[in-house]
C-alpha cells in the first residue's frame, strides 16, 4: 500500500474530531486545541481537523493521529475564506498536517484562481500532501474528484448563497455524492448526534467530521439551554392532562 492510501484506510469508517476555537471564542489558544485533540484521540477519534498554523504545531505535539489543516483566512471581495490561497496552503503543510483542505467551491479564489487552477498548483508544489476538497453542493464535489482531489468533504453545504440550507446535516448530498465519486466522500457539518454520524456512514460516507458538538461548549451549552427553555412545562401540561382524564 502506498503511503496516500495508508493514510486514508486510517480514517474508514471513523470519527474526524474538528478541533477549532475562532478569534474571539473562548478556548481559542493552542494549548486549549491541542488538549480538545488529546481527549478527541482518547475517545477514539481517527483523525483531528484543526485551523491555524500555530494550533496545528501544537495539535501536531500532543497526538499521534493525522491531521487535515486549513487555515480559514477572508480575502476582501472574495466568498472563499478555507485555505483560499497557496500562502495558506504553505503554513497547513509547514505545520505538519498530512492533509490540507481547501475550498473547492465555484467561487473564484484570491488572484482570480480557479479551484482547478489552485489545485494544480498545490499538486505541483506539495506532491506528497493530500488535498480534501471543502464542497457545497453535488456538481462541486462531482467536479472536485474528477479534477484530482484525494478526498472530497461536505462542509460548505449550507454555506455557500446557493446551496442547501438546513439545520440538519445534508444527509441527501453525503448519498448522492458517495455513490458518484471514486476518491473518499466525508461527511461534514451539523453532525450533533452519533445516530446522525452512522446515518452518515450508511449512506456511503467513507468518515465522518463532528466539530462544535464535541468541541464548542459555548453552543453546546446554548442547545441545552434552549431546549430547556423551548419545552420546559411541555411534560408537566402532558402529565397534569393525563391526570385529569
Ligand atoms: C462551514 C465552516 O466554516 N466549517 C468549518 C470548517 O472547518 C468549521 O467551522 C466546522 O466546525 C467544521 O466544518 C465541522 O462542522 P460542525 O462544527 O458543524 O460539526
Amino acid at each position: 500500500m502506498d503511503v496516500a492510501n495508508e493514510l486514508l484506510s486510517k480514517l474508514e469508517n471513523g470519527l474526524i474530531v474538528s478541533c477549532q476555537a475562532l478569534e474571539g471564542e473562548p478556548l481559542h489558544s493552542p494549548f486549549i486545541m491541542a488538549k480538545m485533540a488529546k481527549a478527541a484521540e482518547m475517545g477514539g477519534a481517527v483523525a483531528i481537523r484543526a485551523n491555524g498554523y500555530d494550533d496545528i504545531v501544537a495539535i501536531k505535539k500532543e497526538v499521534n493521529l493525522p491531521v487535515i489543516g486549513l487555515v480559514k483566512k477572508k480575502y476582501e471581495g472574495y466568498a472563499p475564506y478555507i485555505t483560499p490561497t497557496i500562502e495558506e496552503v504553505e503554513q497547513v503543510v509547514k505545520a505538519g498536517a498530512e492533509i490540507v483542505a481547501v475550498d473547492a467551491t465555484k467561487s473564484i479564489k484570491p488572484g482570480g484562481f480557479t479551484t482547478e487552477v489552485f489545485l494544480r498548483e498545490i499538486k505541483r508544489r506539495y506532491p506528497y500532501i493530500l488535498v480534501m476538497a471543502d464542497i457545497s453542493t453535488y456538481e462541486e464535489g462531482v467536479k472536485a474528484a474528477e479534477i484530482g482531489f484525494d478526498l472530497v468533504s461536505t462542509t460548505l453545504s449550507g454555506y455557500t448563497e446557493y446551496s442547501q440550507h438546513g439545520d440538519d446535516p445534508d444527509f441527501e448530498l453525503v448519498e448522492r455524492l458517495a455513490k458518484a465519486i471514486k476518491v473518499p466522500l466525508i461527511a461534514e457539518g451539523r453532525i450533533w448526534e452519533p445516530r446522525q454520524a452512522l446515518e452518515a456512514l450508511e449512506k456511503g460516507a467513507y468518515a465522518v467530521v463532528v466539530g462544535t458538538a464535541i468541541t464548542r461548549p459555548q453552543e453546546i451549552t446554548k442547545r441545552f439551554v434552549e431546549f430547556i427553555k423551548n419545552n420546559k412545562g411541555v411534560n408537566k401540561t402532558c402529565k397534569s392532562k393525563t391526570a385529569s382524564f
